[in-house]
């Protein structure tokens, strides 16, 4: 028996073996297409560089064009040579037998004839999908992009509705080499032929070997597995709004991601306009960063954490739960709106205007300075842009007390000496220096400043926050210092993006450039680079000022305030959306306000919704117990179905002693368990003493506060004290429930006397 075993194994190697052969031929001609381009890169950069000598300035443009092409086509080349051809389909013949702009056949479904009665079949088309789309010299498809109409089927087909496919294939390669081939069957029932030879299956499968895999510290794209599911929503047409819901683990960053690049290719100049992503955290948008280029798209997509999103401001700290609930509350809205007109009387604003004109003193007083100011606030523009307005009526005010006005009937002369007299005044040292104190330009980190002081905040705030509410915002944003330039947490960043909105933009001064001859030459400004620009930099100066996008894409989207709303909401106005998140895990703790500015944000636009159903990151043992955490957050809300079981039940351990001892322990023995990373995840207040429990365990373990696990992922985690993480904020549940939903192999929970642990140390929260 042992021996027919034995020849049963050799044969099913050499069916392998043979099969891998197969594919790094094909392999193997593909690279030498992509030698051939490469090589036609390097021409074209050289033909160009040979141009650059002329020196007129066509021939400069022309060349920085050139240059520019062919550096994207090499980069794209160099970096997509690793690992870029993951799959394979085998497909019988089409319905009408057409061929479509790649070369493939267009049809989804199979020909009346295509499998014969005796359930077998030939296969007709065999289509090899990669990173990017490679065509050989006579235009026959080597290699066909994943995101190109063709490659759909490899996607979309299962065994249910299979479409043409017959068998899909997922290729493992490095560099050059082939490693191994792992085939799905979707029509099992029926024996199909290849060159007169039945078509074999290979392994257990592509989807299990992708999720079984050790995780690093940064996500892996899931190009060669996309689940058809998600592939609907990846491909889902970009008209309007596409909302994504889905539990942990149901792949809805992935997606986010792969939906950029597929919008890209789809559609690359729509989207020259830009696709911002935006993220919770910065960790969560150093996790994902990597997936973009591994799908070839880099430069028009701009991944940024929440605390990111406005130039020059950086968050750096998280506010407790009570202050960051005041300061994500549309309430807020209201506050700003008084402070930046309250703004312009602090620093102490004259209370009298004394000038000198047509040699007499003129002065306006207390009194007529306030309805002057009064007069200008009326309006609705941004308070800096008010300014030129606020002038104007000072000195309409003067001149009405110099009696000028009725000095002239003759209307050109009157208008003259009028101007005469705006002239004479608006040059005076006394007026200039009036004028700065009393409507001073504003910055959004002066008026920042500004509400930290309790009594100004308490005018402003009186009707919008309760004194208490008001003495906890003011003592939070004493961190940013008299000058607004401390340090800013998550929450400040959306409160400088509005201050700023109604500020309007301070007058900047220009930059200044060397004369250029082409300057005179009116509409090439635009395409010409300046001489002290190259390309390069004007287009990564360009991406960098943008303030609005083409595609907006927000990722856990649950958990953005309406201040944040309102400030992701200004970037896409006029862009299509996609928003993905699970209620289940929101951190913020009222729903409707946000709802109502998630509302705002994204207008009238139509909304397609899609829902992702299956978890693939917790093995089912992991999940069955974050589902009880879900029922206590969200009653009767049904969590993802887990893909896949390890059999290892999660630890569950009580501290006896020492909580830091606890943990270092157990990360420990997770360290030896596990290849790849260990989270440990406690309460936001406890981030930096848990730092110092793993402070010599290596860079594979990582401490983080319950807010900043959002959307990470690591092959065990140690989730500690759940009531504490619990009683963080009104929300708490739900971010212990993002707690225990990390883990993609292991989970050990480490209990504190808090967390009433029951005799097997698992805490009153978790009992089943
Ligand atoms: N089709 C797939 N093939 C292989 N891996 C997948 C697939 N879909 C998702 N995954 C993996 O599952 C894990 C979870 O994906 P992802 O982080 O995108 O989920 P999520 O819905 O955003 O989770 P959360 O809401 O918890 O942040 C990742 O490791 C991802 O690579």
């Amino acid at each position: 028996m042992a021996a027919q075993n034995a020849a049963v194994d050799s044969t099913a190697d050499s069916v392998r073996d043979r099969e891998i052969a197969v594919e790094q031929t094909h392999l193997d001609q593909v690279y030498r297409r992509l030698e051939e381009k490469i090589h036609e890169a390097e021409f074209l950069m050289n033909d160009a560089a040979k141009r650059g000598q002329v020196g007129t300035p066509g021939a400069l443009a022309e060349r920085d064009a050139q240059v520019f092409r062919a550096g994207i086509h090499l980069n794209r080349l160099n970096n997509e040579f690793e690992d870029f051809l993951f799959g394979r389909i085998d497909l019988v013949l089409g319905k009408d037998g057409e061929r479509g702009a790649d070369g493939a056949y267009t049809s989804v479904e199979p020909a009346d004839d295509a499998i014969r009665e005796d359930l077998t079949a030939d296969i007709a088309e065999t289509l090899h999908i990669g990173r990017i789309g490679v065509l050989d010299s006579d235009y026959t498809p080597l290699v066909i992009d994943w995101r190109a109409p063709a490659a759909a089927p490899f996607y979309r087909s299962t065994p249910k509705e299979p479409g043409r496919v017959v068998r899909r294939r997922v290729i493992r390669s490095k560099g050059r080499k082939v490693l191994g081939v792992e085939d799905d069957l979707m029509r099992p029932e029926v024996t199909a032929f290849q060159d007169g030879r039945e078509l074999p299956a290979i392994g257990d499968g592509a989807l299990m070997a992708a999720l079984g895999r050790a995780r690093t510290h940064s996500m892996r794209d899931i190009v060669s597995s996309i689940q058809a599911e998600q592939d609907l929503v990846i491909r889902a047409p970009a008209a309007s709004v596409a909302e994504v819901a889905g539990g942990p683990g149901t792949g809805k960053t992935a997606v986010a991601l792969h939906r950029a690049a597929y919008l890209l290719y789809q559609d690359r100049r729509r989207y020259s306009g830009g696709i911002l992503i935006v993220s919770p955290t910065p960790l969560l948008v150093a996790y994902t960063e990597g997936v973009l280029p591994s799908l070839g798209e880099e430069g028009q997509v701009a991944i940024r954490a929440l605390g990111s999103l406005v130039d020059g401001a950086e968050a750096t700290t998280y506010d407790s739960p009570a202050v960051a609930r005041i300061k994500g509350s549309s309430r807020m809205l209201k506050v700003l709106r008084k402070a930046v007109r309250g703004a312009l009387e602090l620093g102490g604003a004259p209370d009298r205007l004394r000038v000198v004109a047509f040699g007499r003193r003129q002065e306006l007083e207390a009194d007529e300075l306030n309805r002057i100011r009064q007069n200008v606030l009326s309006g609705t523009a941004p308070v800096n842009l008010l300014r030129p307005r606020a002038r104007k009526l000072l000195l309409d005010a003067l001149y009405a007390k110099s009696g000028g006005a009725g000095r002239h009937s003759d209307p050109e002369l009157a208008a003259e000496l009028r101007s005469a007299f705006d002239e004479d005044i608006s040059t005076e040292d006394a007026f200039i220096g009036f004028l700065d104190a009393w409507w001073p330009e504003l910055t959004p980190r002066t008026v920042l400043a500004a509400l930290a002081d309790e009594r100004h905040l308490g005018r402003w705030s009186r009707r919008d926050l309760n004194p208490r509410e008001t003495r906890q915002l003011a003592r939070s944003l004493r961190r940013v210092g008299p000058d607004g330039k401390g340090p800013l947490s998550v929450h400040d960043v959306a409160l400088l993006d509005e201050l700023q909105l109604l500020l309007g933009a301070p007058a900047r001064p220009k930059r200044r450039r060397e004369m250029d001859p082409l300057d005179q030459l009116s509409g090439l400004e635009e395409l010409m680079p300046t001489r002290e620009e190259t390309q390069w930099e004007r287009a990564e100066r360009l991406s960098a000022e943008r303030t609005e996008y083409a595609h907006v894409i927000v990722d856990e989207a649950q958990d953005l305030t309406p201040m944040q709303w309102r400030m992701v909401g200004r970037r896409g106005r006029h862009g299509t959306w996609t928003v993905v998140g699970d209620p289940a895990q929101s951190s913020w703790t009222d729903p409707e306000e946000a709802a109502a500015a998630r509302d705002e944000a994204l207008g009238s636009r139509p909304r397609r919704r899609f829902t992702l159903t299956v978890n693939y990151r917790n093995p089912a043992e992991v999940a069955e117990v974050a589902s009880r955490v879900l029922r206590l957050a969200m009653p009767g809300m049904e969590p993802p179905s887990a893909v896949r079981s390890t059999g290892l039940e999660p630890r569950f351990t009580a501290a006896a002693g020492d909580l830091g001892t606890a943990v270092r322990e157990e990360t420990r023995r997770l360290l030896e368990q596990v290849d790849g990373t260990v989270g440990v995840v406690v309460a936001m207040d406890r981030r930096a003493e848990a730092a110092g429990w793993l402070a010599d365990l290596g860079e594979r373990a990582v401490a983080l506060g319950s807010l900043e696990a959002k959307g990470l992922e690591y092959d065990a985690t140690v989730v500690v004290s759940p009531a504490e993480i619990a009683d963080e904020s009104p929300a708490g549940l739900r971010v212990l429930y993002v707690a225990l939903t990390r883990a993609t192999q292991q989970l050990t929970v480490v209990s504190a006397d808090r967390d009433k642990p029951d005799a097997d140390g698992v805490p009153e929260l978790l009992l089943p």
